[in-house]
């Protein structure tokens, strides 16, 4: 089996590698266009943006399975809140989608990203550290180091796994 996964963050492929490990898959990783914002700013297109990379990694990479994983941010009433999608793309079927945890930004970094800049270099700023959505990512930073990006995604992941053995392997 051939999974493709659709970025060279480590922060990702870490999450995708750590679910599969019972199947022994071939990997291969690749950037391809999320088709959406640099900065996500909802639900839906964060969730576009995971689909498309999932698809893209699919027929780009020629794998048996694509994945698309999306960071993105959500206004909700209560405050400007981190979002994360997962889709899972099997060829000529329906992709499978799953979110992930979701924390509330404070209000300064969530002004930053109204004003027009991207999550990665205002973390990068604000926690005077490089490559922070590489790494802990805005959830670990704010959560104090309970949850990082990649345990994060690796819920998607379990999500998305789960889904498609469900659907195609049981
Ligand atoms: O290389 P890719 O796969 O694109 O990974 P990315 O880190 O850029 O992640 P996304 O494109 O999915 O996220 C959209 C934007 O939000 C930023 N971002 C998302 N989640 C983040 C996090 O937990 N910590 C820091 N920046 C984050 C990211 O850097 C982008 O500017
Ligand atoms: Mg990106």
């Amino acid at each position: 089996m051939k999974i493709v996964i659709g970025t060279k963050n480590p922060a990702k492929i870490k999450a995708v590698q750590s679910v599969f490990v019972d199947d022994q898959p071939e990997y291969m990783t690749i950037n391809v266009a999320s088709g959406v914002s640099g900065q996500p700013f909802s639900d839906e297109e964060t969730m576009t943006g995971a689909l498309n990379r999932a698809l893209a990694a699919l027929e780009q990479g020629e794998g048996d399975i694509g994945i698309g994983l999306e960071g993105g941010v959500h206004q909700h009433e209560h405050g400007l809140f981190l979002c994360n999608w997962g889709a899972l793309a099997v060829k000529g079927e329906q992709p499978l989608l799953a979110g992930g945890a979701r924390i509330p930004l404070p209000t300064e970094i969530a002004e930053r990203l109204k004003a027009g800049e991207e999550l990665g270099p205002v973390m990068d700023d604000y926690a005077k550290k490089e490559n922070v959505r590489k790494q802990e990512g805005a959830i670990g930073i704010f959560s104090n180091g309970e949850v990082d990006r990649a345990e994060m995604f690796t819920h998607v992941m379990k999500l998305l796994k789960g889904q498609y053995e469900y659907k195609y392997k049981k």
